[in-house]
């Protein structure tokens, strides 16, 4: 599209944000405005994407029609007061922080700005993200469209009410680290069990793409799915009956709740 993306903050999320637009070819490169407060970065994403990097972020605001916030959320309101009075009146405002609201951004950037609220994931990276879409009552139909085309673009989006945003944090947003840490343990039980370090990643992270896709594309309840692997007397059901003992469904939740939670106490800050 011909419209001009900028960023202001280029950390892992805008990192994987840009590697993901870049590669799908939504924007052209030169349309990608980033502005990082370390210069650094602002060079490196040039070097390696072609974006144009800002001067400053007033600059980038003035120009962009599409502006994505992606500092830290404890920054986030302080850095676009300094923006406010660049931002094109009719741009789209997109911040990414968790737990800085719609009325928050709204009591900084003015009630007539267009604000959308996304929740996005570093999956983004790979072309795989998942985004959650909050748009306050300024954003057009079209313009919702705009911006799930936008994060389509590099996995799936769909447009939740703000309330769920705690639970869409928790379920996808921070959701990586925990199959991170999950595809590790995966790994290190394999390297237990004699099989190469690095074999035992491969391995383990296939598993659980394969397993992800089979919820994605069968439609059938994950319980049915599970029910397919457990052999009767066989070595599943042996791991599933451990799995159970030690509480692993009931420390996905409870740490869910907390991460859900953190959201919540973030957004009353
Ligand atoms: N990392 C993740 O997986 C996800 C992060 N988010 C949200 O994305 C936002 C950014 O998170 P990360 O990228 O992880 O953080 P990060 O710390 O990696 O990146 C933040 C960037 O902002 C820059 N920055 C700080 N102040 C600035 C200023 N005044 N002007 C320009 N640049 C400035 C920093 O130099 C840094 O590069 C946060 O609000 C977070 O809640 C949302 C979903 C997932
Ligand atoms: O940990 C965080 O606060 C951010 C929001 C979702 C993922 N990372």
């Amino acid at each position: 599209m011909e419209k001009k993306i900028g960023f202001i903050g280029c950390g892992n999320m805008s990192k994987a944000i840009i590697a993901g637009l870049v590669n799908s070819g939504c924007f052209e490169s030169k349309n990608i405005l980033v502005f990082d407060r370390k210069a650094a970065t602002n060079q490196e994403m040039q070097e390696k994407f072609g974006i144009t990097p800002g001067n400053s972020a007033n600059q980038v605001a003035a120009e962009a029609d599409i502006l994505i916030g992606a500092v830290k959320p404890n920054v986030m309101l302080s850095v676009i007061s300094d923006l406010a009075s660049s931002i094109k009146p009719d741009a789209l405002f997109i911040s990414i922080a968790a737990g800085v609201t719609i009325a928050s951004l709204a009591s900084v950037l003015g009630d007539g700005q267009k604000i959308v609220r996304a929740m996005p994931n570093t999956p983004s990276l790979v072309g795989e993200g998942m985004t959650s879409i909050t748009p306050n009552a300024q954003v057009s139909k079209a313009e919702i469209q705009l911006v799930q085309e936008i994060f389509n673009s590099f996995g799936k989006a769909a447009v939740v009410p703000e309330y769920q945003i705690h639970a869409v944090v928790a379920a996808s947003g921070s959701a990586p680290a925990y199959v991170f840490i999950l595809i590790e343990a995966m790994a290190d039980a394999a390297v237990l069990g004699g099989l190469p370090r690095a074999q035992a990643y491969h391995f383990a992270a296939q598993a659980v793409k394969g397993a992800a896709e089979m919820v994605l594309e069968s439609g059938k309840h994950p319980a049915a799915l599970k029910d397919m692997v457990c052999s009767p007397g066989g070595t599943t059901i042996e791991a599933v009956r451990k799995l159970e003992d030690k509480g692993f469904r009931s420390a996905v939740i409870e740490s869910m709740q907390h991460c859900m939670a953190r959201s919540e106490t973030m957004s009353r800050d």
